[in-house]
């Protein structure tokens, strides 16, 4: 079964993904796949700085994920100039690892995806898991965990689907307010229930 993990910015999606590979299960992490196909040389790095000009490097010639994060989570057509880029080769990344996990015998496979519904990215996926907290809790774990201001963390979390909608598309919600141990339950027994464990 390919299961759907989303959620929003900080509700613990990399947290509940560590506790699949924990037990062996794969997650193919569109973060992670999104630094990939941003790498120097890459057609999307070329398309990035075309699109923002090469005031986005670092002095490195990396991409300056600050500065671009700043720019995109305050300018929705600029973000949304940045996810047509993006986007494509992403989508093409996480399936050609999806068969990878598949050809090696994996049954039950995990797409960590935090923009699942807002780019339309669910036919991807059999079932959806959303890793849920409310907006007070996940603006202070982002700021937390990120050092960003009030102000940096609500840009971030304002262009994103409310966490309230993503519920109600869910298959199963996993309630990340408590403990990680109870947060940990909650996903045992979805993975029970769906046999994949
Ligand atoms: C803007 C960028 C450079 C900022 O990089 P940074 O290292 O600060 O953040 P990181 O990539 O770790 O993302 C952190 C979180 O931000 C949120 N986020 C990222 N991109 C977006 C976006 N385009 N729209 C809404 N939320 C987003 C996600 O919840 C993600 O988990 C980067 O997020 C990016 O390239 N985004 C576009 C690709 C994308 O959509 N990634 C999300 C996975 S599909
Ligand atoms: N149950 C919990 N109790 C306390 N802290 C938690 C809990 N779950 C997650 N956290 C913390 O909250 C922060 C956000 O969690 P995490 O990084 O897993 O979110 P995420 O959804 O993967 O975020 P992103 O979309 O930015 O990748 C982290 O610092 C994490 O350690």
């Amino acid at each position: 079964m390919i299961i759907g993990l989303t959620g929003g910015i900080a509700s613990g999606k990399s947290t509940v993904s560590k506790m699949l590979t924990d037990i062996g299960i794969p997650v193919v992490d569109a973060d992670v796949i999104a630094r990939e196909v941003v790498e120097i040389g890459e057609p999307a790095y070329e398309k990035i700085i075309e699109t923002f000009g090469a005031d986005i490097l670092a002095f490195d010639r990396n991409l300056d994920r600050k500065k671009l994060g700043t720019i995109v989570f305050n300018n929705e057509k600029q973000r949304l100039a940045l996810n047509e880029i993006v986007h494509p080769a992403i989508r093409k990344r996480m399936k050609d690892r999806v068969a990878q996990w598949q050809e090696k015998g994996y049954r039950t496979i995990v797409l960590d995806i935090p923009l699942l519904f807002e780019s339309k990215l669910t036919s991807m996926v059999e079932k959806i898991i959303v890793v849920y907290v409310d907006e007070e809790l996940q603006l202070e774990r982002l700021k937390l965990r990120d050092q960003f201001t009030d102000q940096e963390a609500m840009a971030r979390i304002s262009s994103q689907m409310p966490l309230q909608d993503k519920i109600l598309l869910a298959d199963e919600v996993i309630h990340n307010h408590g403990s990680i141990a109870e947060s940990k339950d909650q996903l045992l027994s979805i993975l029970r229930k769906w046999d994949c464990i």
